[in-house]
């Protein structure tokens, strides 16, 4: 079996596997928003037309890190690495034991009995992905039938952009029928001013569209560091003014999510430990932190048993 395996993309760096104790405990309840799970390849087979192939990330890896960190339940994102098969997804969802809710990727052909199925299992969303170097194309009328589909189910968008693309797509973005969750803040450029014209004109596209967004990968997004490595407690300090940002302007629909198992790093791979760490520092009191950790997520994913 294990000669059938295709090997890692060069240069692959894989998850942090010893994280260290955060020393912010996270309020009980935390739910990590965005997250994935890989394979494991010899079971669940990546795509043919992924863009990278990563190390194998399974679901009791991604419990065994929740429990770790002091998590309570998670959102599993389906990586694109799995392209429209979301059987890996499903299965660790299915696991969590209600635990966990999925993030699907569904082409335009999907069956209403398809989606019922998803539903069932824990589903809640479609993810849209715009990254080129993660996807070939994004025909926005292919996107518009699926967001027309899972609209009757209650369902949300969540998008994948960069920052720069932005204009292009906001009134498309504007157009769908459902609510919108943002991944990884709109990957802000954020060598620049916090206040500038590129973040500015993101947090009116929130505004007006009551869109929610994961404030989630400083890792990817920062430029200066520090990384959270060494016992580093003040990681990616660049990216706190963003985040923080987006929290005091949104307290109500911000989401925070660890992105572990960190697909395409290639600088660093961060300790998830000391990732927690960040959290205090762009949610600055308890009231902000338990709406971005705990509310918020379960109005979105758990609507019903409130908190
Ligand atoms: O920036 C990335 O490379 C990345 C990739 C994926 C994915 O492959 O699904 O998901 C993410 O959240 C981030």
């Amino acid at each position: 079996m294990s000669s059938t395996l295709s090997p890692k993309t060069p240069g692959w760096l894989d998850w942090y596997s010893d994280p260290s104790a955060p020393s912010f405990t996270l309020p009980p309840g935390t739910v990590d928003a965005h997250c994935h799970v890989f394979g494991p390849q010899a079971r669940f087979p990546f795509a043919p037309e992924r863009k990278y192939t990563p190390c194998d990330a399974s679901r009791e890896q991604l419990f065994a890190l929740r429990d770790h960190l002091g998590v309570s339940r998670n959102v599993i994102v389906q990586a694109t690495c799995h392209g429209a098969d979301n059987s890996a997804m499903v299965d660790a969802v299915r696991a969590s034991g209600g635990r966990a809710r999925g993030v699907a990727t569904v082409r335009p052909d999907v069956t209403e009995a398809e989606l019922r199925r998803l539903d069932e299992a824990g589903v809640r969303g479609v993810r849209f992905n715009f990254l080129k170097r993660l996807v070939d194309t994004a025909p926005k009328d292919d996107l518009a039938a699926v967001a027309a589909k899972i609209a009757p189910l209650g369902w949300h968008v969540v998008l994948y952009f960069e920052s720069a693309d932005l204009p292009e797509l906001e009134d498309f973005f504007a157009s769908l029928p459902t609510p919108l969750v943002i991944d990884h803040m709109g990957r802000p450029d954020v060598t620049r001013p916090v206040d500038g014209p590129g973040f500015s004109r993101f947090l009116r596209f929130v505004d007006r569209n009551d869109v929610w967004v994961k404030v989630s990968c400083p890792e990817r997004l920062s430029v200066t560091g520090p990384a959270a490595l060494h016992g580093e407690r003040h990681a990616y300090t660049d990216v706190v003014p963003f985040g923080r940002r987006a929290v005091e302007e949104f307290p109500d629909r911000v989401l925070w999510g660890t992105d572990w198992p960190h697909p395409n790093l290639t600088d660093h791979m961060p300790d998830d430990g000391l990732l927690v760490d960040h959290v205090p520092q762009v949610a600055v009191t308890p009231e902000l932190r338990h709406k971005l950790l705990v509310a918020n997520p379960m109005r979105l994913y758990w609507p019903g048993e409130g908190v």
